[in-house]
């Protein structure tokens, strides 16, 4: 859904298209009305605003800082996917999310058991656009505060995130901020973590790599045999005097 209270909130935020900082791209995927709008404004703004549009694909954008790093942070609210006959809406939406993300969080509500049964599909579309991109997914099971309305257990989500191979958080995007916010920041640090560069040798190393043995030459070998001969027969010498 479209964010439609509070938007200066988010436009307090410059847009990073301008900035030279390093863009982290989440796409946030599930089914309709689970939650997804308000997960990223709790995310974004800290805020949970219960009244929003149906959303068409809004994209999000602020700063934050991760491990000490500014990162620009750009977050694609996707449409709500649904069951239609025997394939699911808004794929094209979803396939461009997937394509366009570093990371993808996939939400489905705990009061709604056809949103989680959806998760399995959306994350076979992920793998069938981004093969062999290892794309970092959480798995978000949303509105844990609606114990009443519950169809999904927490052992459901657990394994359905153990079969993915990824975290998974159980998170009420209307009453608690810090576990959203561990979901989004888990992706973020990963994401923004430095690409490792190896390491220039070490004095220590280039000392170790001098002492590793040349392959001798049997010119040098017999010079040395007989610079020792002479020695010793000088020494010889010098002691018979
Ligand atoms: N109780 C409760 N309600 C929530 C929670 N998260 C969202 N809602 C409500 O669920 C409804 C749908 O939330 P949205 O954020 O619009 O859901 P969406 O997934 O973006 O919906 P679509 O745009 O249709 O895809 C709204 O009335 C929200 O107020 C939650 O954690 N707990």
């Amino acid at each position: 859904m479209r964010l439609i209270q509070n938007m200066s909130t988010i436009a307090e935020y410059p847009t990073p298209e301008s900035s030279s900082k390093r863009i982290i791209k989440i796409a946030v995927i599930g089914g309709s009305g689970v939650g997804k709008t308000a997960l990223v404004v709790r995310f974004l703004t800290r805020r949970f605003i219960g009244d929003y549009e149906r959303n068409a694909g809004t994209l999000y954008s602020r700063e934050v800082q991760v491990d000490g790093e500014q990162v620009a942070i750009q977050v694609q609210d996707t449409p709500g996917v649904h069951v239609v006959g025997n394939s699911l809406s808004c794929q094209d939406q979803v396939t461009h999310s997937i394509q366009w993300a570093d990371a993808v969080v996939l939400v489905y509500s705990v009061t709604d058991c056809r949103s989680f049964e959806l998760i399995g599909q959306l994350h076979q579309q992920l793998r069938a656009s981004r093969p062999g991109a290892g794309v970092p997914v959480a798995l978000l099971a949303n509105k844990a505060d609606l114990q009443h309305l519950r169809q999904v257990d927490p052992q459901q989500g657990l394994g359905l995130a153990a079969r993915l191979g990824c975290p998974f958080y159980e998170v009420s995007a209307s009453e608690n901020y810090s576990q959203v916010h561990a979901a989004f920041r888990l992706l973020c640090t990963r994401l923004a973590l430095p690409v490792p560069v190896p390491a220039p040798a070490t004095s220590a190393e280039k000392r170790k790599s001098c002492l590793i043995p040349r392959p001798k030459s049997p010119n040098m070998q017999d010079l040395k045999r007989r610079f020792k001969q002479a020695l010793s027969a000088k020494v010889r010498t010098a002691t018979s005097v």
